[in-house]
């Protein structure tokens, strides 16, 4: 995994915002430093999973997760020596039917979160992602419900994450630029 270094440095340079952040970054370093294969989810039922924050003109992604029946963001495990990075941008397709892209200057950590998920737990990690201002097409197997939400609506409806992300973005004057942007993603 020639990106695995590039991949730890960035969760040690990430910068917390809130403590839910800060205790993730602290229980994703911890477990890093005991073995290398948390992306790899039949290691270990404490693995790496990765998110995607989709965002465009007209606010953020969301998804009414079929196990979960609960509004929550693009994302899933990571295949076999794929990156984060690669991963969020192959989940997003395949759960959105979008076409989505990382920031020009690389991806962006966004957001850290360590959760219980059934019989498992996801040390989740989140980057931001681009979104053109088109309709999700999820296909057929995928949840149907995925949809648009202003950052408002998103907070009224999806779970703990958002509070979280949409706080990043109003912090980081992303919400401003992203209102620059015509229907097509141009500015
Ligand atoms: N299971 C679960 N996933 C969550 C929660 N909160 C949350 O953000 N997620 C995110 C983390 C990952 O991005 C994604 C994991 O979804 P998933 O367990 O269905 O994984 P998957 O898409 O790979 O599907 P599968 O192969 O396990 O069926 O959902 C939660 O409370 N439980």
């Amino acid at each position: 995994m020639p990106w695995y270094e590039i991949w730890l440095q960035s969760i040690v340079d990430f910068e917390p915002i809130t403590n839910q952040e800060k205790n993730a970054q602290h229980i994703i370093l911890e477990e890093a430093e005991k073995r290398r294969n948390i992306f790899d989810r039949y290691a270990d039922p404490r693995h790496c999973t990765a998110s995607a924050i989709i965002i465009g003109p007209r606010g953020i992604i969301l998804h009414r997760h079929k196990k979960l029946q609960k509004w929550i963001q693009p994302g899933g495990h990571i295949d076999n020596g794929e990156s984060p990075w690669d991963c969020v941008i192959r989940e997003a397709k395949e759960e959105t039917g979008l076409t989505v892209i990382h920031p020009s200057n690389g991806p962006l950590l966004f957001n850290l979160s360590c959760h219980d998920a059934f019989d498992h737990y996801h040390l989740d990690i989140r980057y931001l992602l681009l979104g053109q201002d088109t309709e999700p097409t999820p296909p057929p197997g995928e949840s149907q419900e995925v949809e648009w939400f202003q950052f408002e609506d998103a907070l009224k409806i999806a779970d703990e994450v958002i509070p979280d992300v949409i706080f990043r973005i109003t912090q980081s004057g992303l919400a401003n630029y992203l209102t620059q942007f015509d229907s097509d993603g141009q500015r």
